[in-house]
């Protein structure tokens, strides 16, 4: 038992929380052009009073679908005790993926899988908050046999077996306490993506990455994708701001074929992006590649994940050399379980983990992904750092906290996505005031 206390799940609640982002064309991307920031949002009861919140970030009417996944994996969840679930959390993983009707949907991918990732990150919730008052989701992953036997290794031992990721772990082990010290001062390596989204205009997008430099940020990311004169425009204004010690990543969210992709980034090389995230298909591992070996020369990698589907297709990515940049996503995989996988996959390839966050709730998240990542398996902060976007936070009783472009890491215990209630009564989808306000215009 946790704590002398098994911790029953009694209840699923899942609620539609959306956010009318789109208005001011935040988050906006050559693809996305109009994304209102969603969650679908699962609070698990248990008979202990105990509660775990859990999300998986959306856009606007994708969300109603997503919910309605969540709510047909819930019978598989409530019944059981939290005690059960973690003292085999590879096999809870197996019985939520696998189930004989509902693995069509995916399997492993797709609304199905965003729906496992809400509920999976709200039992990885509720076992922090179990574990003892100040314990922080990411402290609750430290001892390597538990953490490998959260893992569902189907599909990965022909690059990752359960002895090698132990093996990587236990070794791991070494310096660990220092590395939470120094992460506990000085935080992770952070990047912004809030100075330019696509449908900001010149003047925005200067002031905002002028307020940034001021704020302390060095690394900033920039859409494009949509018009190539444009790109340069932006770009070049944006380089010129940040000066040629700064660094600068482009990111297209799958606007390209790949032939286009290569001449269009390689007429963007002078602005000198560090990577190209997203250039084409989310879902073509060997279009990337060719990306990647026609882009090397100029000295621009080729980052994606925020649409890669799982753990076998990141396998993929990670053998063909088509991607030098590992953005792993909390709501896109099936949560810390799936994620612990690639983390381990991207360490044997030695390729750097730079989280896809931003959304809502996706860097309130992902945050406790890196920090153990950085402590307990790859033990390297070159060429690593995660993503922040400054939308949303004020909704979370634990917002993430950013000092001098670094993460924080989160004290409170959990797994840092329980949103306040009011925020959620007011955004709920359709009922919630700011909505009743929006559909009446
Ligand atoms: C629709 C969203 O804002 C995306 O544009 C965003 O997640 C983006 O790809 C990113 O890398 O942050
Ligand atoms: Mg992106």
């Amino acid at each position: 038992n946790i704590r002398g206390m098994s911790h029953k799940i009694v209840n699923l609640r899942v609620r539609d929380v959306r956010f009318p982002t789109s208005l001011e064309q935040h988050g906006s991307d050559a693809m996305h052009t109009d994304p209102d920031y969603s969650a679908a949002y699962v609070v698990l009861d248990t008979d202990s009073g105990l509660k775990g919140f859990g999300l998986t970030f959306t856009l606007g009417k994708g969300t109603e679908i997503v919910l309605c996944a969540v709510k047909a994996l819930a019978g598989l969840v409530i019944g059981k005790s939290l005690q059960e679930i973690v003292s085999n959390f590879r096999g809870f993983y197996r019985l939520l993926t696998s189930d004989g009707q509902m693995r069509w949907l995916g399997p492993e991918k797709g609304v199905i899988h965003l729906a496992t990732a809400a509920v999976l990150n709200a039992v990885w919730d509720l076992w922090a908050r179990a574990e003892g008052k100040y314990h922080a989701m990411y402290l609750s992953i430290q001892d390597p046999k538990q953490i490998v036997s959260c893992i569902d290794f189907r599909y990965i031992t022909d690059v990752l077996t359960e002895e090698e990721a132990l093996d990587i772990l236990v070794k791991a082990q070494e310096g660990k306490k220092q590395r939470e010290d120094q992460m506990l001062k000085e935080g992770y390596p952070a990047y912004t993506t809030s100075c330019a989204w696509l449908g900001y205009s010149d003047q925005q997008l200067k002031q905002l990455c002028s307020d940034g430099l001021k704020s302390g940020w060095t690394r900033f990311k920039v859409k494009v994708g949509a018009d190539l004169e444009d790109d340069i425009r932006r770009c070049c204004l944006i380089r010129k701001m940040i000066g040629p010690s700064s660094t600068l990543m482009i990111d297209a969210n799958q606007r390209w074929d790949v032939a286009e992709a290569i001449s269009w980034v390689s007429r963007l090389a002078e602005v000198k992006p560090l990577w190209i995230e997203e250039p084409t298909s989310p879902d073509d591992i060997l279009g990337h590649a060719a990306i990647s070996k026609a882009l090397a020369p100029l000295g621009i990698g080729v980052a994606t994940g925020e649409q890669c589907h799982n753990r076998v297709m990141f396998k993929q990515f990670l053998q063909a050399s088509a991607l030098q940049f590992v953005q792993i996503d909390s709501c896109r995989l099936g949560s810390v379980n799936e994620n612990l996988a690639v983390l381990l996959m991207a360490y044997k390839f030695q390729v750097p983990v730079c989280p896809h966050a931003g959304g809502v709730g996706l860097c309130e998240l992902v945050q406790h992904l890196i920090l153990f990542d950085y402590i307990c398996v790859s033990a390297d902060l070159r060429n690593r750092m995660c993503e922040y976007v400054d939308h949303l936070h004020e909704h979370f009783t634990s917002p993430v906290v950013i000092q001098d472009a670094h993460y924080m890491p989160p004290k409170d215990p959990g797994y840092s996505c329980e949103m306040l209630e009011e925020s959620v009564n007011r955004h709920e989808y359709p009922e919630g005031d700011i909505w009743k306000q929006e559909i009446k215009k």
